[in-house]
C-alpha cells in the first residue's frame, strides 16, 4: 500500500440522512474517522447540509452530552446520480437508514456505483441499518438483481462489496423542522454480524461485532419495538400524545408490561435467554421510553401501521410463534387491536388501514391481507375475532 493510499480518510456513503442518519449512523461512523457523504431526496436538507458546516447531536437525558459532527457533504440522490456513483465508487462504507420499504430504490445507484469500482479496489462494506429483520438480505438481493443489469455477475459484486446484516437501537424523535441539529436519547446499540468480513472487520468504535445476529435482532425488534409500538397504540387510545406521557398512564405501561411478558416468554424459550436478563433489558427499555426529556410522539412511533402489522414485524412475528408453541398472546392481541385503531394525518398507511377495515372484505380475509397469515395458522381465528371487534366499535 501506498504512503498516499495508508492517508486516505475512509468514505462513507449513507443513504437517508434524517433522524438516525445524522443523529446515529453518521454520528457513529463520524466518530470511528469516516468522511460522511449524506445521499437523500430531500433538496431542502442536502441544501442545509451544504450549507452549514458542522451540526450537533444532543443527547437528552441522564448522562447526555453533545457531540459535533463536521467534515461531511451531502449529495441530491434524486437529482446527481453522476455524483453519487462516483462516490459509492470509491467508498469503504456504505450505510442505508431510509425505511425498510425504500431500500429498492436506493439499490440502483449502489450497484450502478459497484460497477463503476475497480474490481481490485478493496470490497465496500454495505450494510442496512433499518428496522427489519435482515434489512441488508433485502438490500442484497436488490443490488445484485440492478447489479446483473449493469453486467456485474455474483463474483463481480463479491469482489466490490461485502453485505453485512445489523441491528440498530437508538431512539430518535422527529426533529424541528428545518434544523440540522439532532436531539437523541444518550443510550445505542448498533450490532453488526461479524462473519462477511472474514479477516477484515472495519474498526468502527462503538458497533458490538456479534458471530450470529439472529437472537440480537429479535430481541430488539421484539423488545423495544414490541413495547414502543404497543406504548404508542394504547397510549393514542388513552388520548396520549407523547410516549413519556403514554407510559407514565399507569393501564398503558401494564398493557405494554403484558405484550413484553409475552414476548420474553418467546425469546427465552427459542433463544435461551436467562430470564432475569432479559427482564433487566425490558426494565431498561421501560426506563429509556419513560425519557420526559426526549419529545418522541406516538404518531412518529405508531407510523406506517400496516408494515408493523405484517407477518415478520413486531406484533405478528412473536404472537405467531408463540401460538405455534401453544404460549398465550392476550396482550399481544390487544395490542393488535389498539394498532386496528390507529389513525395519523399524513401517514399514508394508516390511511389505508382504516379504508380496508371499512371495506366489505370478510374479517377472515382481510386478517390474511394485512397479517399475511394463512387462515389455518393457529393464531388467526383469534385476529379474525380482533378485527370483528374493532369493526363492530368502528360502527357503534
Ligand atoms: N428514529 C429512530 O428512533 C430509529 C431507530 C432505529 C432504527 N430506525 C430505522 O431507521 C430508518 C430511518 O428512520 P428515521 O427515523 O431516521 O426516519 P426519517 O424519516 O427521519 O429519515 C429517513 C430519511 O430517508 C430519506 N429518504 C427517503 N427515500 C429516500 C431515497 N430513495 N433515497 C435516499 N434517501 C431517502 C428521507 O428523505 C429521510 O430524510 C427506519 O428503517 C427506522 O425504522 C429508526
Ligand atoms: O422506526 P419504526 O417505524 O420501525 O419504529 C418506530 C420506533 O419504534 C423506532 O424508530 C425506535 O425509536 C427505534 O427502533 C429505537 O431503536
Amino acid at each position: 500500500m501506498t504512503g498516499e493510499a495508508q492517508d486516505r480518510q475512509k468514505t462513507a456513503v449513507h443513504f437517508g440522512a434524517g433522524n438516525i442518519g445524522r443523529g446515529f449512523v453518521g454520528l457513529i461512523l463520524h466518530g470511528a474517522g469516516y468522511r460522511l457523504v449524506f445521499a437523500d431526496v430531500a433538496a431542502p436538507l442536502i441544501d442545509g447540509l451544504n450549507a452549514t458546516p458542522e451540526y450537533t447531536v444532543h443527547e437528552v437525558g441522564e448522562g447526555g452530552r453533545d457531540h459535533v459532527v463536521d467534515g461531511y457533504e451531502a449529495v441530491n440522490s434524486a437529482t446527481d446520480e453522476a455524483g453519487l456513483i462516483a462516490r459509492i465508487a470509491a467508498a469503504d462504507v456504505v450505510t442505508t437508514a431510509v425505511g425498510p420499504n425504500i431500500l429498492k430504490f436506493v439499490a440502483p445507484a449502489i450497484a450502478r456505483g459497484l460497477a463503476a469500482r475497480p474490481a481490485d479496489g478493496g470490497r465496500v462494506a454495505v450494510m442496512a441499518c433499518e428496522n427489519a429483520i435482515n434489512a441488508t438480505d433485502i438490500l442484497e438481493r436488490e443490488v445484485r438483481a440492478a447489479a446483473a443489469g449493469e453486467g456485474l455477475d455474483d463474483a463481480a459484486v463479491d469482489a466490490r462489496a461485502v453485505f453485512a446484516n445489523t441491528a440498530v437501537d437508538r431512539i430518535v424523535p422527529a426533529q424541528e423542522p428545518g434544523g440540522l441539529d439532532v436531539r437523541v436519547e444518550p443510550y445505542f446499540e448498533w450490532a453488526i454480524e461479524r462473519g462477511p468480513f472474514g479477516e477484515a472487520v472495519p474498526e468502527i468504535p462503538g458497533v458490538t461485532w456479534v458471530d450470529s445476529l439472529g437472537p440480537y435482532i429479535e430481541r430488539k425488534l421484539f423488545t423495544v419495538n414490541t413495547g414502543h409500538a404497543a406504548a404508542a397504540y394504547f397510549g393514542r387510545a388513552a388520548g396520549r400524545e407523547r410516549i413519556a406521557e403514554a407510559v407514565a398512564d399507569p393501564e398503558v405501561q401494564a398493557r405494554v408490561e403484558g405484550v413484553l411478558a409475552e414476548t420474553k416468554a418467546l425469546l427465552v424459550a427459542k433463544y435461551g435467554f436467562a430470564p432475569h436478563e432479559q427482564q433487566a433489558y425490558i426494565e431498561k427499555i421501560l426506563a429509556r421510553f419513560a425519557n420526559a426529556e426526549l419529545p418522541d410522539t406516538v404518531e412518529r412511533v405508531g407510523r406506517a401501521p400496516l408494515r408493523k402489522l405484517s407477518r415478520h414485524e413486531r406484533f405478528i412475528g412473536p404472537a405467531a410463534e408463540l401460538a405455534e408453541r401453544g404460549l398465550p398472546t392476550d396482550a399481544l392481541l390487544a395490542a393488535v387491536g389498539a394498532a386496528l385503531r390507529f389513525d395519523a394525518p399524513g401517514d399514508d398507511e394508516a390511511a389505508r388501514l382504516q379504508e380496508l377495515l371499512a371495506s366489505g372484505e370478510p374479517d377472515a380475509g382481510l386478517v390474511t391481507e394485512i397479517t399475511g397469515l394463512a387462515p389455518d395458522h393457529p393464531l388467526h381465528g383469534a385476529l379474525v375475532g380482533v378485527v370483528a371487534g374493532v369493526r363492530a366499535a368502528r360502527l357503534s
